[in-house]
């Protein structure tokens, strides 16, 4: 590969020794070799050339106002190729392709769509503190939240998808559905520790996935990784497969289901000319997508927030003087409750879930200030760096939900921010691949914790500290299981819960 551009620009320098200082935790070593390199750096991984973005008036240039260059993704030979075939949005070049399965998608996705299914994520939210209510013994009984929150994250994205839930007792197809998430984070090599049911639908690679992505040959023999991933591929068609015809049996049988996806997909199926492998894995998408990363914030907050009282106590200040005690905030509140967006958006900040976003490929030779970005390079953005730039976030590694006051913009809005020294964060990448889930993530989001802090006082057990540092995975997404108290603040807790029944799968 040319590391020189025909004008005699080199590729941005880089340190030498890497793959050893990226296998845990990468994102402290491409902090510290932002450092020494500065915002645009370059990292080799056998023939693949990497450049971090760590600055972000570099990821404006790049990633947004050169567009229509680095937007698409390398096809990976395990996840890209092989167990999502190029599909699934995400694992989609920048072509014709990914235009059309992300138009669909955003059909529901956009602010207007979102708001119209709010009720069945108020719902959902609803269930989730009734149930941390109820299994906690209405505060006596110290809980791990991760497959509390994983069940809200997961139906939400079940019933705007699939039009169905999953209750306590999960339906054989909804087991499938866990077994195979857990077998993809396996396989693309990204899970370190425990397994828990919900929290691992979906993660996105971090950039450093498995040596037979850098490795050709590899790729030719019958090796153990490739017939797992084709194993998993069938899989995934034949689960979410069955999902959209078990749908389809019910609108054949005349009942009127909500709208969804799933459905949107069966009625235009043939109109949008999508093959079987196209609907299913865009069937799949929401649950892919968005899981494993609303449960992980969702946890970073609980697993933050006994450790700051203070925060805390505003928060319930907040919410007792913005919304009284008789009923909890709903969507609407939002706009009228600051300080507890402001506190998603920290907690955003410093747990980022995917420290590189997903990686972006280049399809065109590039210069920047000097230097050469050639065609084929994976472009990192460098989250974890950008999200403790001092000049930007003062004093970056304290938890100050402060930092975001008077900020009133969604982070949606934010993100179309001219000034990126403004943007609110950069969890939810750049550019014309960015999140296209970040409206109802943030719904999501907002009617959760909202609604934990109104309820409870969340507290840590003296005898079992929450680890702040470590997390599982490679890539931030959850802290080590941990586990807290949910007490409730005060007695129309109760009252509101009586009337909530869970509904049935
Ligand atoms: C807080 C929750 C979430 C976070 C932090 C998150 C983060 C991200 C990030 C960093 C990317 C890569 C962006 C880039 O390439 O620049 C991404 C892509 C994507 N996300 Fe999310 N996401 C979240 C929720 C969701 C939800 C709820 C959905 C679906 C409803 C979703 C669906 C997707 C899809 C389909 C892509 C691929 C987009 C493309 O390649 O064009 N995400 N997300």
């Amino acid at each position: 590969k040319n590391v020189f551009s025909t004008t005699g620009a080199p590729i941005p320098p880089g340190p030498l020794f890497r793959y050893a200082f990226l296998r845990k935790y990468p994102e402290r070593a491409l902090h510290a070799w932002a450092k020494v390199y500065g915002p645009l750096f370059s990292v080799w991984m056998g023939n693949q050339l990497f450049i971090v973005i760590s600055d972000p008036k570099v990821a404006r240039d790049l990633l947004v106002t050169q567009g229509a260059i680095f937007s698409s993704r390398k096809q990976y030979f395990v996840k890209n190729r092989t167990i999502l075939a190029g599909r699934a949005i995400t694992a989609t070049a920048y072509d014709g392709t990914w235009r059309h399965h992300r138009r669909l998608a955003m059909q529901f996705l956009t602010p207007k769509a979102v708001e119209g299914y709010t009720q069945v994520l108020d719902y959902e939210a609803s269930i989730l503190i009734r149930s941390l209510y109820q299994e906690s013994k209405q505060g006596k009984l110290a809980l791990n939240p991760a497959s509390y929150t994983g069940r809200y994250a997961f139906n939400n994205m079940l019933m705007i998808s699939f039009a169905t839930r999953a209750d306590a007792s999960h339906s054989p197809l909804v087991e499938r559905v866990i077994e195979l998430a857990m077998e993809f984070m396996d396989l693309t090599g990204l899970f370190l520790g425990k397994l828990y049911p919900y929290r691992l639908i979906f993660c996105d690679l971090g950039p450093w996935s498995n040596a037979i992505d850098f490795i050709t040959p590899l790729q030719w023999i019958p090796t153990r990784m490739r017939s797992r991933a084709r194993k998993l591929h069938t899989e995934l068609i034949d689960v979410y497969g069955a999902m959209y015809l078990a749908l389809k049996a019910r609108i054949d049988g005349g009942e009127v289901v909500p709208e969804c996806l799933a459905k949107t997909l069966i009625e235009t199926r043939e109109v949008e000319k999508l093959d079987w492998e196209d609907t299913c894995m865009l069937a799949a998408v929401f649950a892919l997508g968005g899981v494993h990363s609303i449960s992980g914030i969702i946890q970073w907050f609980l697993a933050l927030i006994p450790s700051h009282p203070e925060v805390q106590a505003s928060a319930h200040e907040e919410l007792d003087r913005v919304i009284g005690r008789d009923h909890w905030p709903n969507a609407e509140d939002e706009a009228r409750l600051p300080y507890i967006r402001a506190i998603i958006k920290e907690v955003q900040r410093v747990h980022a879930p995917f420290w590189m976003a997903t990686p972006h490929l280049s399809t065109e030779d590039y210069e920047y200030n000097g230097m050469f970005i050639p065609k084929d390079t994976a472009m990192v953005l460098n989250c974890f760096t950008m999200h403790h730039n001092e000049e930007r976030y003062p004093d970056s590694y304290t938890f100050n939900p402060d930092r975001y006051m008077g900020d009133e913009l969604s982070c949606a809005e934010s993100a179309k921010l001219s000034n990126v020294m403004e943007r609110d964060h950069w969890t939810f990448g750049a550019g014309r691949r960015i999140c296209p889930g970040l409206v109802v993530a943030e719904r999501e989001l907002f009617l959760a914790i909202s609604r934990i802090l109104w309820a409870f006082n969340v507290r840590a057990l003296p005898s079992a500290p929450i680890s702040l540092e470590e997390y599982e995975g490679t890539s931030g997404r959850t802290p080590m299981p941990f586990r807290v108290e949910f007490e409730p603040r005060h007695e129309n807790v109760d009252g509101v819960l009586a009337g909530i029944e869970e509904m049935k799968a």
